[in-house]
C-alpha cells in the first residue's frame, strides 16, 4: 500500500503568547499543496525487527529510529500489536523548510496503518494520535484548508480556495530550527488578524498577511528575505516564508507563467499549480 504525504504552507502566522509550558499560542492558516513524498508499507510477518526502514531521495538528519514514520508506527503498535513492516520512504520534501514534511509523513503513516490493518480508527481518533507526534501533525489527517490556533492544534475549517493560482516554493541551503525560531520571537496580538485578512482578495495580502517568524529569521539568514523580495520582483501577487522557514513561497495569478529564476546553487525550487 502506497500513499503520497503532501506539504502545507502557512498563510499568515501570528505568534500571540508564550505559555507557561514553554510552547507558544499562534494563529495561522494551513493550506495543503501537492509537493509530495512517497510512503509504502509491506507486512513482513517473519521479520525479527518490527520496523525495517528504507529511505531514498533527500537526506534527513537523525537516526532512522527517530524518523517520524517509525514513531507513528510505534504509537499504534503499543495499542494494537501490529505485525512487523517494511517501510519505503522516498523524500522529495525538503526538511527544516517549514513545509511540515516530517509531520505529514507521520500523519500519513497513521492513516496507512489504520487502513492496511483495518484498525477502524476515526479521523478524530487519528488526530489525537497525530497531535502527540508534532504540533502541526494533526492537520495532515483531514488535510483540508484549516484555521489553526492554540499551539497550532486547535482547528476550524475555513472557506478559502486559491484554485488555479500558480505557486513557486524556494528553499535555500539553510536550516532553521523551529525551536530556535520561537526563542527569538516577541509574542504579540496582530494588528490585522489572520482570520480577517484571509477573507480579503489575495492582491491585498502583501502588507497585511504577516508571518511573525520573518522578523526573527530574516536578520539571521538574509538569503531567505532576498528570495522573498525576488519573488515579488518577478511578479508574485503574494510571497511569504512558510512556518518557521527556511522555505519561501510565491503565489502568481492563474493566467501567468511562472518565471525562470537562476537561484544560487543548492537551492530547492518547486513549481506547481494550486
Ligand atoms: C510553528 C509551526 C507553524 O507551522 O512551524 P513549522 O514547523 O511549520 O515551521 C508548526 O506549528 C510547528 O509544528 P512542529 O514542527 O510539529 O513543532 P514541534 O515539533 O511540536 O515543536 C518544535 C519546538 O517548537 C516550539 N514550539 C512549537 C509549537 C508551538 N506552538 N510553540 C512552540 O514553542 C517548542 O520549543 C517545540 O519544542
Ligand atoms: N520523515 C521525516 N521527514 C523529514 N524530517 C523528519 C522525518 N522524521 C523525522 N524528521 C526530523 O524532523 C525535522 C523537521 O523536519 P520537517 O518536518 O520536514 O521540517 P519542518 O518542521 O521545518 O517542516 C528534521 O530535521 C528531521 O530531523
Amino acid at each position: 500500500m502506497i500513499v503520497f504525504p503532501n506539504i502545507k504552507i502557512n498563510l499568515g502566522l501570528s505568534i500571540t503568547e508564550k505559555r507557561p509550558d514553554g510552547y507558544h499560542n499562534l494563529e495561522t492558516v494551513f493550506y495543503p499543496v501537492a509537493l509530495e513524498d512517497a510512503l509504502e508499507i509491506r507486512t513482513l510477518p517473519e521479520a525479527e525487527k518490527k520496523i525495517t526502514l528504507h529511505q531514498y531521495g533527500m537526506e534527513i538528519a537523525g537516526n532512522p529510529e527517530d524518523n517520524l514514520v517509525a514513531k507513528a508506527y510505534s504509537l499504534l503498535d503499543k495499542e494494537f500489536h501490529l505485525p512487523p513492516v517494511e517501510i519505503h520512504l522516498y523524500k522529495h520534501i525538503p526538511s527544516g523548510a517549514g513545509l511540515g514534511g516530517g509531520s505529514s509523513d507521520a500523519a500519513f503513516m497513521l492513516k496507512l496503518l489504520n487502513n492496511h490493518f483495518h484498525l477502524e480508527l476515526s479521523e478524530d481518533q487519528l488526530e489525537i494520535y497525530a497531535a502527540t507526534l508534532g504540533a502541526d501533525c494533526a492537520f495532515f489527517i483531514k488535510n483540508k484548508t484549516t484555521y489553526a490556533e492554540g499551539i497550532g492544534n486547535i482547528f476550524s475549517p475555513i472557506e478559502l480556495s486559491l484554485k488555479g493560482y500558480q505557486i513557486m516554493i524556494v528553499k535555500p541551503d539553510v536550516f532553521v530550527s523551529t525551536r530556535e525560531a520561537f526563542a527569538n520571537i516577541h509574542p504579540h496580538h496582530p494588528e490585522y488578524p489572520v482570520k480577517e485578512v484571509i477573507r480579503r482578495p489575495v492582491a491585498e495580502w502583501k502588507d497585511t498577511l504577516i508571518n511573525d517568524f520573518e522578523a526573527s529569521v530574516f536578520p539571521q539568514h538574509p538569503v531567505i528575505g532576498e528570495i522573498k523580495q525576488e519573488l515579488y520582483n518577478q511578479g508574485a501577487v503574494y510571497a511569504s516564508m512558510s512556518g518557521s522557514g527556511s522555505s519561501v513561497f510565491g503565489l502568481f495569478v492563474p493566467e501567468s507563467s511562472l518565471p525562470e529564476i537562476d537561484w544560487k546553487p543548492d537551492t530547492f525550487c518547486f513549481k506547481g499549480k494550486l
